[in-house]
């Protein structure tokens, strides 16, 4: 169930309502009062805001309740998430005033000039006189957004602004957001390179399966700066590094699981692809249609190659078959396909990690009295498994050591540096992944990439605290 934030502003009729009857309706009708604001006093009426958290199901009806008491009226309703979309999330900011004359022949003509000839003459030097060291482009498609689909290159924007927000807020990343439309794989190709210039790295966003893979690894192969599909990789690392602390309260190890994944679209298909380098010998990959089996033959290229994979079980099935003795289940498909009973059919000490966002494959309050241990990708449940953990300290990483891509051995790095700001003493059933504001999990993060990245050849620069 989804939770919003509404603020109701509201006039009493002091003759006919006092507060504490409102307060009531409100609880009533399942909001949870979190502030009041006085907007205008006075004896006979009054004006306030109060704020509510509900349910997406139960909004209607406050809002409706408190209409239909007498002595109050309902002036206004506002969504706290609407409002902070207002405008778009993001700016661009100037790094230095331009207060006369003498700066802005400086930072624009004439002094500009002799910084574009050096540029010119050594484009290497965009890095250290231009925004590219610590620019990152957010690009999508629209055409895979969370778990929300094809919903275009307008509607992608939010979201993108959002992964902006958080790359500069956590990392120091100063990150663009770029909503293309178009759907034409080598048309995206095409404007993403032509584009590329002014950044150091390209974090795809949102890009649907199977086109992803080949944008992907066209772009990694033909620019020299970072190219990292965030659903596919960030996914990937953060559900390895929740699993390797996961298995340690369980008491369970990777060879010995049997591990479900369901949607195997971009993230699914990474996470398929890490689990059996992290070692996980019994791998059932399932989509729309039920399981990938081994020896099967599809028409997506990447499911024929998880079919060649000995790990893969042969067994067809429906998830709700595959699901039965299972160990693990990670979920990267869409909201509400499983049930207790579903949970139920799962190896004694289960976990599950049900990803789809915003709503996930099964309603937390319905698994958790099944599920050992239980993670989703939302923020009001403990155990937030969400690449928001991998993309801000990879790309901080890569810049750092202006890395020319971000390859298999980084990745792994990160998933390990990510699971190791757990100690053995706080490693619990409702701890297995370190919040999304821990400072160590960017500075762990970055340090793995920049070792890595030295280790196999791919940075340009060592960083001063590397010397
Ligand atoms: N928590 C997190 O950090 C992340 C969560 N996600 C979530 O995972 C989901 C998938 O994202 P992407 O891989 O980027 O999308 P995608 O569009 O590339 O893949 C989705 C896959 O799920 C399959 N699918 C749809 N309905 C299904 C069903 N009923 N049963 C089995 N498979 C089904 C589709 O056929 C497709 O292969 C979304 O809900 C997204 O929000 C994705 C990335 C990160
Ligand atoms: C978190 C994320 O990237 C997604 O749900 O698509
Ligand atoms: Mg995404």
């Amino acid at each position: 169930m989804a939770y919003n934030s509404i603020i109701v502003r509201v006039e009493l009729n002091h003759a006919e309502v006092n507060f504490g009857q409102v307060a009531s309706t409100i609880i009533a009708a399942k909001g949870d009062i979190s502030s009041i604001d006085v907007i205008r006093p006075g004896s006979d009426r009054s004006v306030r805001d109060i704020t509510i958290d509900v349910s997406d199901t139960a909004e209607a009806k406050v809002v409706e309740s408190l209409r239909a008491l007498t002595g109050v009226e309902v002036i206004n309703v506002s969504d706290r998430t609407f409002l902070a979309h207002l405008g778009g999330k993001v700016s661009v900011q100037p790094k230095l005033p331009i207060k006369n004359r003498d700066d802005l022949s400086r930072v624009y003509t004439p002094g500009v000039a002799k910084v574009c000839t050096s540029i010119h003459e050594n484009p290497q030097k965009a890095f250290s006189l231009t925004i590219k060291r610590n620019t990152v482009a957010v690009i999508s498609d629209g055409t895979a957004v969370l778990g929300l689909g094809d919903i275009g290159p307008y509607a992608a924007a939010p979201v993108m602004e959002g992964k902006a927000m958080l790359f500069k807020q956590l990392a120091d990343v100063d990150a663009f957001p770029l909503c293309l439309d178009t759907k034409d794989t080598e048309e995206i190709i095409r404007t993403i390179k032509a584009v590329s210039p002014i950044f150091g790295g390209i974090n795809l966003e949102d890009i649907s399966s199977p086109r992803c893979f080949e944008i992907e690894t066209r772009l990694a192969d033909e620019l020299d700066i970072p190219v990292f599909h965030d659903d596919q990789h960030g996914t990937a690392v953060v559900v390895t590094a929740g699993l390797i602390n996961a298995l340690k309260v369980v008491g369970k190890r990777m060879e010995h699981i049997r591990v479900v994944v369901n949607g195997i679209g971009a993230a699914g298909v990474s996470i398929c692809k890490m689990l059996l380098a992290a070692g996980v010998k019994r791998l059932v990959p399932v989509d729309r249609d039920g399981a990938i089996v081994r020896g099967g033959t599809y028409s997506n290229p990447m499911w024929n190659w998880l079919a060649e994979q000995p790990q893969v079980e042969s067994e067809p099935g429906t998830l709700k078959e595959m699901i039965a003795g299972a160990d693990v289940f990670i979920g990267v498909s869409r909201g509400g396909l499983l049930n207790a009973e579903d949970m139920q059919k799962m190896a004694p000490n289960n976990i599950v990690f049900a990803m789809a966002n915003p709503t996930p494959e099964i309603d937390p309050e319905e698994a958790l009295p099944h599920v050992r241990v239980f993670a989703t990708g939302r923020s009001d449940y403990p155990n937030q498994i969400n690449n928001v953990l991998v993309f801000p300290g990879i790309f901080r990483g890569a810049l750092d050591c202006r890395a020319t891509r971000i390859n298999e051995p980084m990745k792994l790095a990160a998933a390990r540096a990510i699971a190791s700001v757990i100690s053995d003493g706080e490693r619990s059933e409702q701890y297995i992944i370190p919040g999304i504001f821990n400072e160590e999990v960017v500075a762990r993060v970055r340090r793995a990439v920049v070792e890595t990245a030295i280790l196999t050849g791919v940075s340009r620069r060592t960083p001063p605290d590397f010397r």
